[in-house]
């Protein structure tokens, strides 16, 4: 199909959107000089201060000091009811800066505001007419406070509600440029409470797979609803329908499964969503836009379905004389205006417990039907900006934020109820307790989710006692033995001891034994020693006497060879005669030597036998 386009198709549509973008520009630089223009001549401009110190400061202190001791319940948490207001007050913006604003929004605490009215320093009349309100709401959000810590407190416990099968609704409500695009949307880099929500329902459902997430998103533009996920599929029609609540047909229902996929769905919704520049918005959302997440999930044996809707509304804008508006603008505006109406009288009629409450009078109050006066959990989150310059809107909205709180639950006349009406007593008491009924109805999700959490904290503490207890028992088993090992060890250790002593003693005792042997040994030592010198001293003499007698018997010996040769010598040469007197010299002689040493001489042989 697209190859048959003509070749001229591209030109032609480039030079009509440089058309619609010149006649665009042209519009808006005639809107912005009209702008100017009418708020130079606004009479509300001439009146207001342009710096602090045109308002005399007492004044205002004096009036904030009064109201503030009416300041009913400071820094209480928030409890979940049926409807649960919220207001969150943006920074001053640039612009309001400029132009000389003040900051007439004082947070007194999480409860309590206050909105001070200002005036020039020579308006002496209105001076003493000035006048601060006091609001009370479930929390109210100063400038400084995050979108997480917005999310935190308004949408997440919506969140858990939606995942055990509760429909609930958190939107926006607040004058053009007061920041609920913002806390709804937020940008990229500071998400808002649709983007979180997302984040955190995925984050809660990461390990269930049997968790489906649907989410359908449309606005509702002139009074026209319109798909933001199809933006070529039309018209879409609502419808009612019993037990399903109010429905849109030929909606997009989009399964998603990660946060980043969603994002990308919403930006590309949101490309679709009309938005114009206006007097206090550069980006003014002109339609309302409904996000609505529909989680079906699987809790043991039942399939719990729950639906949160999260709502981004178009911004009311007070109409300044003077200002001029093209025809498409004033319709818009008008039509935003007639639905943010429609919402105050089903806000009106819901407070004063009305039986018809108009929520067919627009699409909007349509659409929150199920949010304002069905069986839904809701916060609504009212931004206002602390501009003296928009008091108006400001208290306007506050106004209806605080009539929202009193909402009560519209229930449908039965039988029993009609009979109660007949009788008198029963029909006073009939009005608080249903008001107590429905308190309770809407408390017992938020109880039996406590309830839930305080019985999972109680079998985690009983666990944990009774992991304590066993490890106490086993630790006091553990002390018990090792007492009895201390116990054991200290006796051998006394017994050791004790033999040690003994050993010691012992020791002691051989030691002395062994000493006195030594010395016993010594002196026996010492005594043969000196038994044995004396023996080898006698030995020595013996030998002495010995060797000195050997030595006398060798000499004797020596001489009797001698004498023998010379009787040889004589016998053989002269004296033959002188023989036997020479024989008889000798024996004498022997004789003489046998006295003198008996024993080894006795022995001796004397090779000198006469040879004759
Ligand atoms: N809490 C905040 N902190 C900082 N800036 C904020 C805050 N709220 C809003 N703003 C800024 O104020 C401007 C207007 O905000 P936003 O577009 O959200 O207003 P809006 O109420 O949605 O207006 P409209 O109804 O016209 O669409 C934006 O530039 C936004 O960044």
């Amino acid at each position: 199909m697209a190859a048959e386009r003509p070749r001229t198709a591209p030109r032609l549509r480039r030079s009509t959107v440089m058309q619609s973008a010149r006649v665009v520009k042209e519009k808006s630089e005639a809107r912005r000089a009209s702008t100017r223009a009418s708020s130079k001549q606004s009479p509300l401009r001439k009146t207001r201060p342009r710096t602090a110190n045109a308002v005399p400061k007492k004044t205002i202190v004096s009036i904030k000091e009064e109201v503030k001791v009416k300041s009913k319940s400071p820094n209480s948490r928030v409890e979940w009811g049926r409807i649960n207001v919220f207001v969150r007050g943006r920074p001053l913006s640039k612009t309001e800066l400029t132009a000389g604003a003040f900051d007439s929004l004082e947070i007194a605490d999480k409860n309590t505001t206050f909105l001070h009215e200002f005036c020039a320093s020579d308006d002496y009349l209105r001076m003493k007419r000035l006048k601060t309100r006091q609001y009370q709401f479930d929390h109210v959000f100063n400038m400084f406070d995050t979108q997480r810590c917005v999310y935190d407190t308004t949408t997440a416990p919506l969140v858990e509600s939606v995942l055990n099968g509760q429909n609930a609704s958190c939107f926006c409500y607040g004058a053009t440029g007061t920041g609920k695009t913002h806390t709804m949307l937020g940008s990229v880099d500071d998400p808002g409470i649709m983007v979180l929500a997302f984040q955190n329902l995925f984050k809660s459902i990461e390990e269930d797979p049997d968790t489906s997430v649907t989410l359908t998103y449309v606005e509702i533009y002139n009074e026209a609803l319109k798909d933001l996920l199809n933006p070529n599929g039309g018209d879409l029609c609502l419808r009612e329908l019993p037990g399903k609540g109010v429905t849109m047909n030929g909606v997009k229902e989009v399964s998603a499964s990660s946060a980043e996929e969603v994002v990308n769905l919403l930006h590309k919704g949101n490309k679709h969503r009309k938005t114009e520049s206006t007097r206090c918005n550069r980006t003014s959302s002109r339609s309302h836009a409904l996000l609505q997440i529909k989680v079906v999930r699987k809790d043991e044996n039942r399939t719990l379905t729950g639906k949160l809707s999260l709502v981004d509304l178009a911004g009311s804008e007070r109409t300044i004389a003077n200002e001029k508006k093209s025809s498409s603008r004033s319709v818009e505006g008008a039509n935003i205006n007639k639905s943010l109406l429609s919402l105050s009288s089903c806000i009106r009629a819901l407070v004063e417990g009305k039986k018809h409450i108009p929520f067919r009078n627009s699409k909007l109050t349509q659409m929150l039907k199920d949010s304002l006066g069905g069986m839904c959990q809701t916060a609504m989150i009212a931004t206002v900006t602390p501009s003296s310059f928009s008091l108006g809107e400001t208290a306007n909205t506050l106004h209806w934020a605080e009539r929202a709180k009193m909402i009560k639950l519209p229930g449908a006349r039965t039988k029993h109820e009609r009979i109660i009406k007949s009788h008198p007593l029963a029909s006073a008491m009939l009005p608080s307790l249903r008001e107590d009924k429905a308190e309770k109805e809407n408390r017992a999700p938020v109880r039996a989710k406590k309830l839930q959490s305080l019985q999972k904290k109680h079998s985690d503490l009983t666990n944990k006692l009774s992991k304590i207890g066993n490890t106490r028992s086993s630790r006091k088993r553990l002390e018990s033995q090792k007492q009895e090992e201390l116990e054991k060890s200290s006796a051998k250790l006394g017994l050791a001891e004790a033999r040690i002593g003994e050993l010691e003693h012992e020791v002691k005792r051989l030691k002395k034994e062994s000493e006195a042997q030594k010395s016993d040994f010594e002196s026996q030592i010492e005594a043969l020693r000196v038994k044995h010198e004396e023996e080898l001293a006698v030995q020595l003499k013996e030998k002495d006497e010995l060797i000195q007698s050997l030595l006398a018997s060798s000499n004797k010996i020596e001489t009797l060879h001698t004498a023998t040769q010379c009787a040889a010598v004589c016998k053989s040469t002269a004296n033959q005669a002188m023989t036997p007197v020479f024989k008889a010299y000798m024996d004498e002689k022997m004789r003489e030597c046998g006295k003198e040493n008996s024993s080894p001489i006795t022995r001796l042989e004397l090779p000198m036998t006469p040879r004759h």
